[in-house]
């Protein structure tokens, strides 16, 4: 017998009556979805890269939400780890650009046509997580009011507050100031002064204020991993279409370019400039 045969003696072999490896993944439903990109070589890469992008949101989406709520409670150690374990997720999906960034526009051309209108613009779990950490367009619910499910989401998510306004209630508590997070918003976050004067107090005495320090400094790193996201995706957007419009009917580079002056929790970049 060789000698893999006897490194795998005694593993299970008949699953016909007990649960496998593929049953607990859902294997049969994720490897068989209809590729309609086929007639390209480079279909699969985009469609692969796009799904398994999706799957990595999902998780953001489950950590993000639960952080939220640990936040909301004054529970702060728990918030951390999933806030860094998210962060981590944004580092998975920008070094996933390095393997899509080896198709050339030649490649791409070859079945960009066959996208018709549809665009990553209308990824509901990104416009989740966009609204979850506080970057709000009501208008682009709209995209989705197709989908009652995705819709559903996105119009819950809007009437609660965002992870960053409870943030701030967690710092004006602990601060015992009155609450300064407003309303659950349906436009962005817009910086307060009052906010940003918050901040500084815990920069200029971290260890009076140890946990809220560590609270800003992991928004911080999140935001910061997000933007590196937002750049991977324009520069690789422009290596491969240049300036055409964008199927999804923007300007394409020129909004993508827009999107990055996002400030998600600005109070947390403006306080640097005044330390
Ligand atoms: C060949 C690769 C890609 C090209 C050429 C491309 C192009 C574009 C363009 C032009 C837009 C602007 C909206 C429009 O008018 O269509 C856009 C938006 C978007 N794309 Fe891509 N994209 C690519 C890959 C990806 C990948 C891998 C993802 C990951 C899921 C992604 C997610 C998004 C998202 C979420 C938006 C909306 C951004 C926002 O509204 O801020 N894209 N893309
Ligand atoms: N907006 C892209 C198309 C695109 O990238 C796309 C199309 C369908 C599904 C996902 C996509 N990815 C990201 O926008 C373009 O203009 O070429």
């Amino acid at each position: 017998m060789s000698t893999f045969g006897d490194a795998s003696k005694g593993a299970k072999m008949d699953f016909a009556k007990d649960k496998s490896y593929g049953d607990y993944l859902g294997l049969d439903k994720i490897l068989t979805v209809e590729n309609p990109l086929d007639m390209a070589h480079d279909g699969l890469l985009f469609i692969i890269q796009h799904q398994t992008s999706e799957l990595w949101m999902k998780l953001a989406i489950h950590e993000l939400s639960t952080a939220r709520q640990y936040i909301q409670k004054g529970d702060l150690q728990p918030a951390f780890k999933m806030l860094s374990r998210v962060a981590r997720i944004f580092e998975q999906l920008n070094s996933a650009w390095d393997v899509l960034r080896t198709m050339t526009p030649s490649e791409y051309t070859a079945f960009r046509p066959h996208l018709g209108a549809s665009s990553g613009f209308q990824s509901y779990q990104y416009r989740l997580i966009e609204y979850l950490l506080g970057n709000r367009n009501r208008a682009l619910t709209k995209l989705h009011a197709h989908t009652p499910a995705p819709h559903q989401a996105l119009v819950d998510e809007i009437a609660q507050q965002s992870l960053y306004q409870a943030a701030i209630d967690l710092l004006c508590d602990r601060m015992g100031v009155e609450t300064l997070s407003g309303v659950p918003g349906t436009t962005a976050w817009e910086a307060k002064h009052e906010v940003q004067a918050l901040w500084q107090k815990v920069y200029e005495a971290p260890s009076e204020h140890w946990e809220l320090y560590e609270l800003a400094e992991k928004l911080v790193d999140l935001e910061d991993y997000f933007r590196r996201w937002r750049f991977n995706h324009v520069t690789t957007v422009e290596r491969i279409i240049g300036f055409k419009r964008g199927t999804g009917g923007t300007s394409g580079v020129a909004y993508l370019r827009k999107m990055l002056e996002v400030e998600l929790f600005p109070e947390l970049w403006h306080v640097r400039g005044a330390l």
